[in-house]
């Protein structure tokens, strides 16, 4: 973006006491800070897919919102409105997009931290936390963009408020809805995402598709309680819209009309149609003047491609010529002579306090887990479930060297399906994640506050999933019958959820979505299963699994960990037979006819007194997968 050097007029300053003083008379929300907010020469180059050629997306657009304003932004589908919307609202317009553009608040360029502190973004798709109530949703917002800004008194104002303005007061303790339990509805969900973008009272509200998936009745009402305010508060609102019905365009007091990334038309409502009239594309009367300019902008569907372009490039020359935009054009450009003086923000950025976020999200984290299945309950049912069957199936299992394979089995067969069995996780993750880059990127906490509460959440609830099916597996399978062996295998089952479930938040944060984190977490569980040391023993490993992979496989700790608790200190029977007794391993004990279980350790190499290195490596690779997401989801940013 361009900046501006040597400005003069009054300075923009946001202070805490700024947010906090808009009245306990005046509504909060109320913009005494933003005049307008203007845009010129907005040009966007990305690389072609196909010829890598720079191609230009956007071409020189210009326009201008005043306070109390709402703008449309519409054209047919491709023709560049989130691309622009993203542009005006200082976020990345395009991956590997050159962007040229200046956009001025009261013709001043602020820096992007003032520009974040006084806009705020709801994106196309609701991301909420379905097991939260609409009223819950809206104190946390509230708690996450104001504590320390604002009192709690005042924040529970704000919430009332926003409930109350927004239509939501009946459906204040109604949850939003999980895949298992129908909540409000989508035009609420809609509603409820927009008033949590305005608790942090932005003056500037940008919002993407806010209408789509509604039907006409609930667009209407949508935007008809963001009009009102809007208008109440003097708030500016820049929407990229489709096909709005006639009574929901007009609720906007301006259009920008876009075709092929250049503008159309650029004003007001009311002057639509004699605008369009005057250039000679005359619009029928009883017609939604939205249809309207979308069916004369769209040549999708056309029949002649090169009659389509030229109507389309006639009706850009029309407007680039037009008396209206020469002017909206030089009134752009004396705003933006007049001003000088800098932008500055008192404050500091919100997600400096990471400590209070992190608090604050460790208990929105919690109300979820507890109230939402999908997060641990189901994982809870399936692994006892689990353990119950595993009891049953290797039953009262009694110390012989018979055996001595099948207790190796149900270890082998429960440490990896105990970590496979995380994948269950990677819904729940991937809503937080969402919600977590949507609040990210509205200034309201980092990555290092989601992910560190994220995994201290999921800490006890492990604990109690391992301590349970453990105690199921480990008593009824009858493994070495001794309380400190128990507790050793609870810690060894604790430490491979823990693994299991950073799996998961590594894999969900490299690929952000459920058919991608779950392929690739289900074949991270593969790899790791085959290179336990079990399937082949370490020594006999191919030397590229071996040293690319056995050596960070957190299940090869694991499964060595509880073979050593169960075979380290106990001794098994040999087989009698009618010349007396067979032992499939010579062990000091042969002559009494019973073998160590250290010679079950010595056949797949592992060594008693390992434990606290073993446990030392499990908690790296924890460590590492858990910075190795973190790394990914900046690195998205
Ligand atoms: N790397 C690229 N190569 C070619 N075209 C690209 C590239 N990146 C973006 N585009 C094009 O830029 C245009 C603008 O995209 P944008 O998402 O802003 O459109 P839109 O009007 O919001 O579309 P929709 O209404 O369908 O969401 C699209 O036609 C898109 O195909």
């Amino acid at each position: 973006m361009s900046g501006k050097p040597g400005a003069t007029s009054e300075q923009i300053t946001l202070t805490d006491i700024d947010v906090e003083q808009r009245g306990h008379d005046n509504s909060y929300l109320e913009n005494q800070i933003v005049q307008s907010l203007s845009w010129k020469n907005v040009t966007v180059v990305v690389p072609d897919r196909e010829t890598k050629q720079p191609k230009e997306i956007l071409s020189a657009i210009n326009g201008e919102v005043a306070a109390g304003e709402m703008l449309a932004i519409m054209g047919p589908s491709g023709c560049g409105k989130t691309t622009l919307l993203n542009v005006l609202a200082q976020r990345e317009a395009s991956a590997k997009a050159k962007v040229s553009a200046t956009v001025c608040i009261n013709g001043q360029t602020p820096p992007d931290s003032a520009f974040r502190r006084l806009s705020s973004y709801v994106e196309a798709d609701d991301a909420l936390i379905g097991s939260l109530t609409v009223k819950e949703t809206l104190s946390f917002a509230a708690k996450l963009s104001l504590s320390g800004v604002v009192t709690a008194t005042e924040r529970i104002r704000r919430v009332d408020e926003l409930l109350q303005s927004f239509g939501l007061m009946n459906q204040a303790n109604i949850l939003i809805g999980t895949l298992v339990r129908k909540g409000i509805s989508t035009g609420q969900k809609r509603r409820l995402s927009v008033a949590a973008q305005l608790i942090s009272a932005p003056k500037i509200l940008f919002l993407d598709e806010p209408t789509s998936g509604l039907d006409s009745a609930a667009s209407y009402k949508v935007m008809s309680y963001v009009r009102n305010v809007a208008k109440k508060n003097k708030l500016i609102v820049i929407a990229s819209i489709h096909q709005p019905a006639t009574k929901t365009f007009e609720l906007f007091d301006k259009l920008l009309l876009l075709s092929g990334g250049k503008t159309c038309y650029s004003g007001s409502i009311a002057d639509v149609k004699p605008y369009f009239d005057k250039i000679g594309f005359e619009m029928p009367v009883q017609t939604n003047p939205a249809d309207f300019v979308l069916d004369l902008t769209n040549i999708d569907f056309e029949s002649d491609g090169d009659v389509a372009q030229g109507k389309i490039a006639q009706l850009q020359e029309a407007w680039a010529s037009s008396p209206t935009a020469l002017d909206e054009k030089a009134r752009i450009a004396a705003e933006y002579n007049s001003t000088s003086e800098p932008l500055t923000l008192a404050s500091e950025p919100m997600h400096r306090r990471y400590m209070t976020a992190t608090l604050i999200l460790l208990h929105r984290s919690f109300i979820k887990s507890h109230r939402d299945v999908v997060v641990y309950g189901i994982r809870f049912g399936m692994y006892l479930g689990l353990a119950i069957m595993m009891g049953t199936v290797w039953l009262r299992l009694v110390p012989i060297q018979s055996n001595m394979q099948p207790f190796t089995n149900c270890i082998m067969f429960g440490s990896c399906f105990m970590s496979f069995m995380a994948v269950v996780y990677v819904p729940a993750f991937l809503e937080d994640r969402m919600v977590c880059i949507k609040e990210r990127a509205n200034g309201m906490y980092g990555t290092t506050a989601f992910l560190l509460s994220n995994f201290l959440i999921g800490l006890p609830y492990l604990f109690i999933i391992a301590f349970v099916s453990s105690t199921f597996t480990y008593w009824m399978t009858n493994f070495r019958p001794d309380g400190q062996a128990f507790m050793v295998w609870v810690m060894w089952m604790y430490l491979n959820l823990v693994a299991a479930e950073s799996l998961v938040v590594l894999m969900s944060c490299l690929f952000p979505n459920f058919v991608g984190a779950l392929a690739l977490t289900a074949m991270a569980n593969g790899i790791w299963m085959a290179c336990d040391g079990f399937m082949v023993q370490l020594p006999a490993l191919n030397p590229f699994y071996r040293y690319v992979f056995s050596y960070i496989d957190y299940q090869a700790y694991v499964f060595g960990g509880l073979v050593v608790n169960e075979f380290g200190y106990r001794i098994y029977k040999c087989a009698e037979t009618p010349d007396g007794c067979w032992c499939q391993w010579d062990t000091p004990l042969k002559s009494q006819c019973l073998i160590e279980g250290v010679a079950v350790l010595n056949q797949y190499g592992y060594r008693l007194g390992e434990t606290s290195k073993h446990v030392g490596i499990t908690l790296g690779i924890i460590f590492g997968m858990r910075l190795m997401g973190w790394a990914a989801m900046q690195w998205r940013k």
